[in-house]
């Protein structure tokens, strides 16, 4: 096994008009080469916060705590030297919405070619040309792209670009952040294809996120499953999705319409209320003010939110009546 990327207990709380936001509280990670992780939850639930902590990204305003180690490097000891050498040639990422950042003036060669350029510096215009090339080839792109203007290019392929972009330097971590943002669900599954097609063929080492759970599951060895800057659920990507235990993680994965699956046992419906607000700690531990299968008696019972992801002993009223636990199970609730 090569371990490309471990976080351990990270924690990253940001300073804001609002006061202390915890966005992530107490988060340990691992990825290993040629493997994918994706980590799935809804907006706020920090997941671009991990993403930034790996390339060391966030804003002065964040406090960070923990370990993040790439490639055997603890990144927050990094001077900022290595952390530019680290950064694309270690790990590269492809940014939430990044194909709209793409210049509209420059062709798309000059644009792949520029990271190359500035990280190896001894490389020529022409062996820049070849490897621009060979990236666009890579993300299913003809070479004849190099000469195009992004206007010239659909979403999907200026997306394409972007993906040819971050893995100019050879990195061997690659981090996406929502790489599918605003293109249809059709072009989303290619670029989630491409993706997974090249973390295998280059043994790269895959984070992956995404809001949604079941391209996440089909697309990830493994998976995890965030609320309120916790980690509450996590197991192998096709196994999550099917069988899922947490009730988060159930509302999540039907929050999706499940497209050619009629037999699907998630019905299209939301998640609930806003996300628990961060200004109280309580409503996030405790999952119950959006939980969809609250009677009533949580209120009384109070779970701990993390301990519904237990899979032998979820802190779960109605554990056993949901499926969560076996009807023979001898453990109704964790108390
Ligand atoms: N620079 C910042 N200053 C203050 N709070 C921030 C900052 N960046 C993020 N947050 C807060 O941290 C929490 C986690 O945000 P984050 O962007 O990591 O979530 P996310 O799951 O990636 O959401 P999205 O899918 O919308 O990007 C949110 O409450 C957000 O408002």
């Amino acid at each position: 096994m090569n371990r490309l990327l471990t976080i351990e207990d990270l924690r990253v709380t940001y300073r804001s008009s609002r006061g202390e936001v915890p966005a992530v509280r107490g988060v340990s990670l691992a990825l290993d080469a040629g493997r994918t992780l994706g980590i799935a939850g809804e907006s706020g639930s920090g997941k671009s916060t991990i993403a930034s902590a790996v390339l060391r990204l966030h804003p002065r305003s964040a406090r960070i705590e923990g370990r993040v180690e790439v490639c055997g490097q603890d990144v927050n000891a990094l001077s900022w030297g290595a952390l530019r050498r680290m950064r694309w040639s270690d790990a590269a990422m492809v940014f939430q919405g990044a194909m709209h950042s793409l210049n509209p003036v420059l062709t798309i060669g000059d644009q792949v070619a520029e990271p190359v350029l500035v990280h190896r510096p001894t490389t020529t215009r022409g062996a820049a040309a070849h490897r621009v090339a060979e990236l666009l080839e890579m993300v299913g792109l003809a070479a004849e792209h190099a000469h195009s203007y992004p206007h010239m290019l659909s979403g999907g392929q200026k997306q394409r670009v972007m993906i040819a972009m971050a893995l100019a330097c050879d990195p061997r971590l690659l981090v996406a952040d929502e790489p599918t943002t605003a293109l249809d669900v059709k072009v989303q599954a290619q670029i989630m294809r491409v993706l997974q097609n090249l973390a295998e063929e280059l043994g790269l080492g895959l984070l992956l996120i995404s809001h949604d759970l079941a391209v996440l599951s089909s697309v990830c060895d493994e998976v995890v499953v965030m609320h309120g800057g916790i980690v509450i659920e996590q197991g192998p990507g096709a196994e999550l999705f099917a069988n899922a235990q947490h009730p988060y993680t159930r509302a999540l994965a039907g929050a999706f319409p499940t497209i050619g699956d009629p037999d699907s046992r998630y019905r299209p419906q939301g998640v609930g209320d806003d996300p628990a607000s961060f200004e109280d700690p309580a409503a996030i531990r405790e999952f119950l003010s959006r939980c969809a299968h609250d009677d009533g008696g949580c209120l009384v019972h109070r779970p701990e939110f993390a301990r519904f992801a237990l899979r032998d002993a979820p802190d779960c009223l109605r554990a056993t009546e949901l499926g969560i636990l076996p009807a023979d199970s001898e453990t109704e609730t964790a108390i």
